[in-house]
């Protein structure tokens, strides 16, 4: 039985996870799952998978969760620690899916453990690639990306020579806003922003799908997962969210992976890494869908892709700069202080305050120094928005 362990287990990527962890009980002997605010479903899925341990980030909910547990025989544990705890209890395959920095650290934990770490946290990578690359070096763990479009070019690399590759083209459905003219994008809501034309996942990424910062996340994703030089990562903006991502070889061969928009083929294909099985996802009638259509992305509309290469060009820790003001902007918008097009304004604020200063950003990358660069980020991007309100 493969031991497995879902953090972010009540969360979209979570709850997918456990839709094909579910389907093959005997496969599977889980470990832990975690998650923060939805106790009820933590509980629930705990029981039913009949997990070791449950654990909620938030210490004030220990007790409503031991509640939900009491008779099952799954242990509960509640706070930061206890996650990273959980993350470093033996398991063979990880699943990194808490949103945000927080996801990080147990990260960092699964692969200290030499555990295969499914990873749909990009935020690990923005704020500390070289950190997780390193790690699994020296413990001998696998790090595989469940991002759909770097699962598609992990897929589309496989038995290639990276040395081969000219270029990689991620796509992007362009958001909820794509074709909006510009000038009514100040009064968009958050209802309107929390839609996706394509994909079914939280709310925040499916806001930072609509600011294009999911994309420019994902860019610099590419970067650290792939080691490829920042000039050689495209994005190309395709509506239907169906060709995921393309790698273009020196011979002029582009080599596309299709798919229906659909988070089970990219964590069932870290699942059963290195083999290929059945799952349970639409298969496509290309021929019914008729054509795809693509077009360039556009700067004035997405700042964001333009911010993500200056995080690529200053190096060291901008990533986790960009990465904390984009969450602190993203909290602005949600709760209503920002409008939608000022969360890049508050990105690029936060940037120009802390890039300047070069001893916090060149500092090694630990996951010391991530924090408290995340920390100063955060007050300067609140600082920003303050500013603005006033
Ligand atoms: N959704 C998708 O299809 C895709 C997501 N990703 C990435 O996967 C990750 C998860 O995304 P998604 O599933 O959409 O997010 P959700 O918001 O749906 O789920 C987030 C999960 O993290 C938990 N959580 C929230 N805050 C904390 C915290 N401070 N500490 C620990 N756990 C916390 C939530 O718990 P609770 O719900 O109980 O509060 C939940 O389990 C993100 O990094 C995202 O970028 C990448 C590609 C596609
Ligand atoms: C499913 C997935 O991988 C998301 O990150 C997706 O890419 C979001 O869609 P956008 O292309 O709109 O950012
Ligand atoms: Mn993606």
């Amino acid at each position: 039985m493969k031991k497995v362990s879902i953090f972010g287990a009540t969360g979209s990527i979570g709850q997918n996870t456990i839709d094909l962890i579910a389907r093959a009980p005997d496969a599977y002997d889980v470990v832990a799952l975690t998650g923060a605010s939805n106790i009820a479903q933590l509980a629930e899925d705990a029981q039913r998978l009949n997990a070791q341990l449950a654990v909620t980030a938030h210490e004030h909910l220990l007790e409503d969760l031991r509640d939900a547990l009491s008779g099952t025989g799954v242990e509960a544990a509640a706070g930061p620690q206890a996650i990273n705890e959980a993350a470093a209890r033996p398991a063979d395959w990880v699943m990194s899916a808490i949103i945000g920095a927080a996801g990080l650290a147990p990260g960092v934990e699964a692969l200290k453990q030499g555990a295969t770490l499914a990873l749909a946290n990009k935020e690990s990578l923005v704020c500390a690639g070289q950190l997780m690359l390193d790690t699994a070096m020296a413990h001998g763990a696998t790090m595989l990306p469940v991002d759909s479009e770097h699962s598609a070019v992990f897929q589309a690399l496989i038995g290639e020579d990276i040395s081969a590759v000219e270029r990689i083209i991620i796509t992007a459905s362009g958001g909820a806003f794509r074709d909006w003219p510009l000038e009514k994008l100040a009064d968009a809501t958050l209802e309107q922003a929390s839609s996706h034309p394509n994909w079914d996942m939280g709310q925040r990424i499916t806001i930072d799908s609509a600011s294009m910062f999911n994309k420019a996340m994902e860019v610099i994703e590419t970067r650290e997962y792939f080691r490829v030089d920042p000039s050689q990562i495209e994005v190309l903006v395709h509506p239907q969210s169906m060709i995921h991502a393309l790698v273009g070889f020196n011979d002029g061969a582009l080599m596309a992976h299709i798919g229906p928009p659909d988070m089970r083929h990219a964590i069932g294909f870290a699942l059963h890494h290195p083999n290929r099985t059945h799952l349970p996802v639409e298969r496509l009638d290309l021929a019914k869908i008729g054509s795809f259509d693509f077009r360039a992305p556009d700067d004035i509309r997405w700042p964001a892709l333009r911010l993500a290469r200056e995080v690529m060009a200053r190096g060291g820790m901008a990533g986790a700069v960009f990465n904390a003001a984009k969450e602190v902007a993203l909290d602005g918008f949600i709760g209503g202080k920002l409008r939608f097009p000022q969360m890049a304004e508050i990105v690029e604020d936060t940037m120009e305050a802390l890039f300047p200063d070069n001893g916090v950003i060149d500092a090694a990358i630990t996951l010391d120094n991530v924090a408290q660069v995340d920390h100063l980020a955060r007050q300067a991007a609140w600082a920003a928005i303050t500013k603005r309100a006033g």
